[in-house]
């Protein structure tokens, strides 16, 4: 049985960034969007960027942003994947990826079975779709918010590569894994002390967890 592909999310510091690598998390996600808590800045990025290098794989997640806000990203943390949290429509994320030549998640917020439907769009451009919790259309950061959405409504998802998110903790992950049949995982709030702030006991706590079962 191959083991589930864990990213921890929002990391903006050297000691949580190690905790991750430490509890031997898959993807170590940073957050390029000033509104979010857990925004860092291209200074930090080029620190925790080399920090991982070569101990796991990067994600850097930026929300609508334009050619040159990915492109000082970039050459900042040199990220492994880019993540795409915003609006951007199927054609978008076609342009960035034969544009930077990097792997792109897409998220697509889910309420409803239509959403699931929709995130068909992106099936054979995103390299992988990341279900997450649909957030409020007035929401000032659109993810991190600790939401789950029904998990239900993955079941026989027909989406080729796709990860699990929102709302995702240490005590529901096996519980998500086992309805959803997800192969991979992805949290942020439910491995935070506080808002914004990661806990290295909750990330180890959640990477055992979820590769368990
Ligand atoms: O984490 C943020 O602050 C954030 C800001 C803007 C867009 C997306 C953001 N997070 C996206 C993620 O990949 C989160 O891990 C995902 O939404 C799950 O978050 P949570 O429900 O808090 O585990």
């Amino acid at each position: 049985m191959s083991s589930t592909i864990v990213k921890i999310c929002g990391l903006s510091s050297p000691e949580t960034l190690l905790a991750a690598i430490g509890a031997g998390a898959d993807m170590a996600g940073f957050v390029f969007f000033e509104k979010s808590p857990r925004h860092i800045d291209l200074e930090t990025a080029r620190t925790l960027g080399r920090l991982a290098d070569g101990r796991i794989s990067k994600v850097a997640l930026a929300v609508n942003a334009d050619d040159a806000a990915l492109q000082d990203i970039i050459d900042a943390l040199a990220p492994d994947y880019l993540q795409l949290h915003g609006h951007e429509p199927p054609a978008r994320v076609a342009k960035v990826k034969a544009r930077f030549g990097l792997p792109v998640i897409k998220a697509a917020g889910v309420a409803t079975s239509g959403d699931v439907e929709a995130a068909r769009a992106y099936e054979d451009i995103a390299d992988v779709i990341l279900f997450d919790a649909k957030p409020a259309p007035n929401a000032a950061v659109p993810g991190g918010a600790g939401v789950a959405f029904d998990w239900s409504l993955l079941r026989g998802v027909a989406a080729k590569h796709w990860m699990l998110s929102g709302g995702l903790t240490p005590e529901n992950v096996a519980e998500a894994i086992r309805l959803t049949g997800a192969r991979a995982v992805d949290v942020s709030s439910g491995v935070e002390r506080e808002r914004g702030v990661k806990d290295a006991a909750k990330i180890s706590a959640f990477v055992k967890a979820a590769r368990l079962s």
